[in-house]
């Protein structure tokens, strides 16, 4: 049984959740403890009695803690990556490769500890000076989702405690391992009891606590829109500070003067690969007309090469979906596409199991045709392997078409005309934009978040997250 850490102890939860490896369901991955209101309140309690001290500790303090921790993700993501691939089900390559950003983040905010911002100005009145200094924010609550189970937490956790926060994490449910090893790492950092606790258990119960209770000054939250507005709610009723990362609807656009390969490599790479479980992937594709027929059929050759199994297994591309909840979703969103007039260029059936006869919650990746606008399959975040194709008449119609979304977090287009490319990057909707390169895959060192309905509040990752972690005092002084 793997516990929950609060107030620097690990406890017993009030429930048990069985964490399923979604390759091979009849696999155990763990039993994981599930706390309920009455933990999640000792964990917040804890954290808020641990915030005095730990807000004041040295810079030095923070980096050594954050290094250290950074150097264990590092020297054990082979290990932690295998634990990720098994129970979300992405390619042990790209959980592997999770991890390690993971690794990499926890370095960077130990770097940023040490470079606390800060002005030192002259007042408009004679003789008094002007000091802006960042302080941090007090008990933060996280709370992610299933599809980066150890690299959101990371972005998350790495820079509240390196600006002097607390942390109480509420990781999602289906995936509690990874957190699980996050956390178990963290316990043995160093950090002083009660500034990390871990809370596994269900969103609506002990993610109904972190939004309510008072003495949470913050909460970071990626996940759903529906849920994201609940957060929302919650945090305006109280006025507490909130930062929300959603979904996306995400275009890449493909001109006629477009390198083929590299179109197609996008497409499939940020629409299909981590199973397109990813918040940034590609799920329209819009072509201009000169290319259509050529994209379509080279997209059918490449998926027709992609091998969809055990996600642990070398050689495969494409693993599982994460649960058969996930499955329902995608295999609906496939029918209403061909109800509402879309064709099924390729795939979109489900494999009851892989060829080694392990049952698992597979789904060969979908192209979708002939779609317009309007239809669902162009308006709704799908979140699998399920990918759209729109036809424009011209770089003026791919832009409209890109832009016509209720999201707006990655978007990308492929082109060799430098023209397009910078016109593009200005009038791109989105939050993070991309030219020859899939709109999934980011780096972990600048600002990450989107525009419209897919994030609220400041930008998560890089130097950008001090905002959210930490609030401004403007000091006066009379000598
Ligand atoms: N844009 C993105 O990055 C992501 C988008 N999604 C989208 O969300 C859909 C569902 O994924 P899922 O992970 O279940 O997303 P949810 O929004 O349901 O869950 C995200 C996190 O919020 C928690 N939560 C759920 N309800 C509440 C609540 N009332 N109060 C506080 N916390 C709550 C969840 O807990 P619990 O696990 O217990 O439910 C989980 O930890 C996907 O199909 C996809 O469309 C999902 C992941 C990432
Ligand atoms: O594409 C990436 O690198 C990050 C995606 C992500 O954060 C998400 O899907 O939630």
């Amino acid at each position: 049984m793997f516990k929950n850490f609060i107030a620097g102890e690990w406890l017993d939860g009030a429930r048990v959740s069985r964490n399923i490896n979604p390759s091979d369901t009849r696999d155990l991955v763990g039993e994981y403890a599930q706390a309920d209101a009455a933990q999640a309140r000792l964990a917040v309690a804890s954290a808020e009695a641990a915030f005095p001290a730990w807000s004041m500790s040295t810079p030095q303090q923070r980096f050594d803690i954050l290094d250290a921790v950074g150097s264990e993700i590092l020297a054990r993501r082979t290990e932690i990556g295998d634990l990720l691939a098994r129970e979300e089900g992405k390619t042990l390559p790209e959980a592997v490769g999770e991890v390690t950003r993971a690794g990499h983040i926890f370095k960077f905010f130990a770097g940023e500890a040490l470079r606390p911002g800060g002005e030192l100005l002259p007042s408009v009145r004679p003789g008094v000076g002007v000091e802006i200094t960042r302080e941090a924010l007090g008990v933060i609550a996280i709370i992610t989702p299933w599809n980066f189970p150890i690299a959101i937490p990371a972005w998350k956790i790495a820079p509240a405690l390196a600006y002097g926060n607390c942390v109480v994490f509420k990781p999602a449910d289906l995936v509690p391992g990874s957190a699980w090893a996050l956390a178990e790492i963290l316990s043995r950092s160093g950090l002083p009891q009660g500034v990390f606790n871990l809370v596994m258990g269900r969103g609506s119960e002990v993610g109904t606590v972190l939004l309510e209770d008072a003495r949470v000054s913050a909460v970071t939250f990626t996940g759903s829109v529906g849920t994201g507005q609940k957060v929302a709610a919650a945090c305006v009723a109280r006025m507490a500070k909130f930062q929300l990362e959603m979904g996306g609807k995400n275009p890449l656009i493909v001109l006629d003067d477009a390198d083929l390969d590299v179109a197609v490599n996008c497409a499939v790479q940020s629409g299909f690969y981590s199973t397109g479980q990813r918040c940034t992937a590609s799920s329209r594709v819009i072509v201009s007309e000169g290319l259509q027929q050529r994209f379509v059929a080279a997209m059918v050759e490449k998926m027709k090469a992609l091998k969809v199994g055990n996600a642990r297994q070398i050689g495969i591309d494409i693993g599982p979906v994460v649960d058969q909840t996930q499955l329902n979703q995608d295999l609906d969103y496939v029918r209403i596409a061909q109800q509402e007039g879309a064709s099924l260029a390729f795939g979109g059936e489900a494999l009851a199991e892989n060829e080694q006869g392990q049952p698992g919650f597979y789904l060969r990746p979908a192209l979708i045709t002939e779609t317009s606008p309007e239809m669902r399959i162009n308006r709704e975040e799908v979140f699998g392997p399920v990918v759209s194709v729109q036809t424009a008449r011209d770089y003026e119609h791919a832009l409209a078409l890109a832009n016509d979304t209720p999201f707006g977090l990655a978007a990308g287009i492929v082109t060799r005309s430098l023209k397009h490319a910078t016109h593009f990057k200005r009038h791109s909707q989105a939050g993070m934009v991309m030219v020859n390169l899939p709109t999934a895959g980011v780096d972990y060192h600048v600002p990450f978040g989107g525009r419209k309905g897919s994030s609220y509040g400041s930008r998560e990752q890089g130097r950008y997250a001090a905002e959210f972690y930490t609030v401004v005092k403007t000091a006066y002084t009379l000598p």
